[in-house]
């Protein structure tokens, strides 16, 4: 079939953003793998897919496919591409809009700048739900938080374990720059505790509202950002003592705001938007 699609990213973490309300998809795992491929399909962390709701509250229904070809629950960059695609696509004349997502509802709003801010929901904090299985592990308390040491490659790391919808651990290290993240990323992504999988914070915290960024995304590698793993690393500082909300944090792609003013409340996530170009592709039966 030829498929129409938009090419976006969100501080350079890179869609390939589709219309399923105007085009019928259903592709295997294969076909979004290879619409992810960087050499032989479009190349992009995340394939987006728009498609009608399926509940009468909400504007549309949001789905998500990593590199790798698994559908996940929540993508935060995405969630600011996506207001911006329906926009200029014509799909709706709002400026807020409700998306249906796998792990619930997110609200993604633009910006009279341009930025795009999305009510990314509250944090889902108990271990089991993340989901992360803490048994016979001896947690370790930090304000609020509990750290929880892994075996990564020999040495022991605390992580916190955050859900914003889909799962991460976070670790505080002194240079981002330096951090494993190709190294420990895999081991942490793959390790028997996160019977899901998980997405590998390295946090370095500048100020207590600054902090500098690096995540391998469950499924995608590093990117140059995560909007869950920003949202799941401010929570996890401010539980922690170490920050204070708001929190600007800087990726390799570029700055995102994150706001959380604790419990139950909804994480706040504000950045950018960029359509790159348009394009279509013959995608066969892959695979
Ligand atoms: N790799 C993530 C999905 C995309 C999240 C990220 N791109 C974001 O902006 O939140 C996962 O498997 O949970």
């Amino acid at each position: 079939m030829k498929l129409k699609f938009t090419k976006m990213h969100g501080a350079g973490n890179d869609f390939v953003v589709i219309d399923a309300i105007h085009q019928h998809i259903d592709f295997t795992p294969a076909q979004w793998q290879l619409l992810a491929d960087r050499r032989f399909g479009v190349g992009a962390d995340q394939m987006l897919v728009v498609e009608k709701p399926q509940a009468d509250n909400v504007d549309f229904r949001y789905r998500i496919y990593n590199a790798d070809g698994g559908e996940v629950e929540q993508c935060g960059n995405g969630a600011r591409a996506f207001v911006k695609f329906v926009t200029d696509k014509g799909l709706t004349d709002k400026r807020q809009i409700r998306v249906q997502t796998m792990s619930g509802i997110i609200e993604p709003k633009l910006e009279s700048d341009g930025r795009i801010t999305v009510d990314m929901g509250a944090p889902i904090l108990a271990p089991a739900e993340v989901p992360f299985d803490a048994r016979n592990l001896a947690g370790q308390a930090l304000g609020d938080d509990i750290a929880w040491p892994l075996e990564i490659h020999g040495k022991q790391v605390l992580m916190s374990v955050v859900s914003m919808g889909n799962p991460h651990a976070v670790q505080v290290v002194d240079d981002s720059e330096a951090a494993p993240v190709l190294t420990d990323g895999p081991a942490i992504e793959h390790h028997p505790r996160f019977p899901k999988r998980v997405n590998a914070g390295f946090m370095q915290v500048i100020d207590r509202h600054q902090i500098k960024l690096r995540v391998f995304e469950r499924g995608a590698g590093e990117t140059l950002a995560c909007g869950t793993g920003a949202c799941a690393a401010v929570v996890a500082g401010i539980r922690r003592g170490l920050l204070d909300s708001p929190v600007k944090v800087q990726t390799h792609g570029g700055e995102l705001s994150i706001a959380w003013a604790g419990n139950n409340r909804p994480v706040l996530m504000t950045g950018p938007a960029v359509s790159v170009f348009e394009g279509e592709i013959e995608i066969g039966a892959a695979g």
